[in-house]
C-alpha cells in the first residue's frame, strides 16, 4: 500500500498521537493530568506516526523493557502499544506500514523478539505475533470461599490508598519473582502512566513477611451492581506462597463483601488448592495475555533454554520477515541454521506459541497449524519447548 508516509514523530507530536490513539479505542482525549502522566511512556525515537494527505492518520509505539524467556535469560524487547488509526482511514494498509517499520526498528535496536497486549484477536497474528501465555479470570464467592486450614499463614496486611502505595510497589514488584517466563518490567513511567487508569476508589492491601519486608500487593476496587458487592482485582503480586495467601486471604475477609473477582491471574494460581471447597473458585474466562512476534528467529531460539530430546529440524516461515525462512536445528545444546530436510514445517506466530512453553507442539499439530513430515518428532519438540513454569505476563502495558 503506498500513499501514506511512517516517520518517527517529534516530541511535539507525541500528545496527538496520544489522543488519536485514545479515540481509536473509542475513549475521549486525555485531560492534561492524564497526559502528563503517560508522557514519560512516549520515549523518542520509538514512536510512530503515518500520514496520509499530510494529516495523522495512524500511530504504533513501544517501549523499551525486557521479557524474560524459558532458562531466567531477560532479552530486550519492545513492548509495542498504543496502537490505533483513525477510523476514517482504517483498512487501507496504515497498521501494516506501521508494523513493518516497527519490527525493522526492533531489528535495528537488536531486539530478538516484541511484544503485545491485543484488544482484538484477528489484528496481529499477520504480523507474526502468536499468543504466548493466557491468563484467566476467577470469581469467588466471598461467604463460602473459606481457606483451608493448612494453607500458609503469616505476616500481616495494611491497606494504603494510591498515593501511600505509590512510592513502595515498585520495590515490592522488583523482589516478586521474574524469572517466571512472560515477565516483564516495570519502570518509573510505568508506574505513573498505570496511576492514570486507576480509578479514585482504587485501594492497595500491602503484606509485610516475618522478616519485615513487603513482599505482596493486590490493588482492587469495590463495585456494586444488581446488588451485589464485589471486589475487583486488578493487579496481585507476590514474592512467596504465603504473601499471596494472606492477600486473597485479606481480600475474602472484607465485610459487606459478597463476591471477589481476579482478573488476569495466572493459569498456574493455586486458589484451588488453598480452598477447603476447590468448586469455590469459579473460572470465568481464560484469555490471550502477553503475544510475541520473534523478531531473529534464531537469535530468539538461541536465548532459551531446551529440555532434554533428540534435536528436532524445523522449516519456519515468514512471509512478513523473510529473513527468518528456513531450516533451524534445535536441541539441548544449541540452535543453528540448518538445510537438512525439515520434520515440522510451521509458521512464525506458531513458533511464537511453543516459544514460552504455553502450548505443546502436538496440540499444534492437532490444530492444523504444525504440518509433521516426521510424526517422531513431535513428542521430542513436546519435549524440548516445555517450560518449567506456567508462562505469565501479568502486567499490561
Ligand atoms: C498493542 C495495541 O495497542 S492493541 C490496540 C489496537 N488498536 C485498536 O484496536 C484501535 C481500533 N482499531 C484500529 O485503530 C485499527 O482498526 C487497527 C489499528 C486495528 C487496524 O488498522 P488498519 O490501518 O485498518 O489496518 P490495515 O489496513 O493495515 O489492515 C491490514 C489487514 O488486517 C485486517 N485487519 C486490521 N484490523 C482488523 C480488525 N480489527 N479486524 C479484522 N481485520 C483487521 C485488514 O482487513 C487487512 O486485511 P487484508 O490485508 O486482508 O486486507
Amino acid at each position: 500500500m503506498t500513499g501514506h508516509e511512517v516517520r518517527p514523530l517529534a516530541e511535539s507530536e507525541f500528545r496527538e498521537a496520544h489522543d488519536l490513539f485514545r479515540r481509536a479505542l473509542l475513549w475521549r482525549p486525555s485531560k492534561d493530568e492524564e497526559w502528563e502522566r503517560n508522557s514519560g511512556r512516549y520515549e523518542p525515537g520509538r514512536v510512530l506516526g503515518a500520514f496520509v494527505d499530510g494529516a495523522l492518520a495512524g500511530t504504533a509505539m513501544a517501549t523499551t523493557n525486557v521479557v524474560t524467556v524459558p532458562g531466567g535469560r531477560r532479552l530486550p524487547v519492545g513492548a509495542v502499544t498504543g496502537v490505533g488509526v483513525r477510523a476514517d482511514r482504517t483498512r487501507r494498509g496504515v497498521l501494516t506500514s506501521l508494523m513493518r517499520e516497527q519490527l525493522e526498528d526492533a531489528r535495528r535496536r537488536g531486539e530478538a523478539v516484541a511484544m503485545l497486549h491485543a484488544s482484538e484477536a484477528v489484528i496481529y497474528e499477520r504480523y507474526g505475533y502468536g499468543v504466548v501465555s493466557r491468563s484467566r479470570t476467577v470469581e469467588l464467592d466471598r461467604r463460602r470461599a473459606a481457606l483451608r486450614e493448612d494453607a500458609p499463614v503469616g505476616g500481616r496486611v495494611r491497606v494504603l490508598d494510591q498515593d501511600e502505595a505509590a512510592p513502595i510497589l515498585p520495590a515490592i514488584y522488583q523482589r516478586c519473582a521474574q524469572d517466571r517466563p512472560g515477565q516483564i518490567g516495570r519502570d518509573d513511567a510505568w508506574w505513573a502512566g498505570q496511576r492514570s487508569w486507576l480509578g479514585d476508589g482504587v485501594l492497595i492491601a500491602v503484606h509485610t513477611g516475618g522478616d519485615g519486608l513487603d513482599d505482596g500487593f493486590a490493588l482492587y476496587e469495590a463495585t456494586k451492581a444488581d446488588d451485589v458487592n464485589a471486589l475487583q482485582v486488578y493487579d496481585l503480586k507476590s514474592a512467596n506462597a504465603t504473601a499471596a495467601v494472606q492477600l486473597w486471604r485479606f481480600l475474602l475477609g472484607v465485610d459487606l463483601v459478597d463476591r471477589v473477582v481476579g482478573h488476569g491471574r495466572p493459569l498456574d494460581e493455586p486458589l484451588e488448592w488453598w480452598l477447603a471447597d476447590r468448586r469455590q473458585c469459579r473460572v470465568t474466562s481464560v484469555d490471550d495475555d502477553l503475544w510475541l512476534r520473534l523478531v531473529d528467529v534464531l537469535e530468539a531460539l538461541r536465548a532459551r533454554t531446551f529440555g532434554p530430546a533428540d534435536p528436532v529440524v524445523i522449516e519456519v516461515r515468514d512471509e512478513f520477515l523473510p529473513h527468518n525462512d528456513g531450516g533451524y536445528r534445535v536441541g539441548p545444546d544449541g540452535v543453528d541454521r540448518c538445510s537438512d530436510e525439515p520434520q515440522l514445517v510451521l509458521d512464525v506466530a506458531a513458533l511464537a506459541a511453543l516459544y514460552l512453553g504455553d502450548q505443546k507442539a502436538s496440540g499444534l499439530v492437532a490444530a492444523g497449524r504444525i504440518e509433521a513430515r516426521d510424526p517422531a518428532a513431535v513428542a521430542a519438540a513436546d519435549r524440548l519447548f516445555a517450560a518449567v513454569e506456567t508462562p505469565w505476563c501479568g502486567t499490561n502495558f
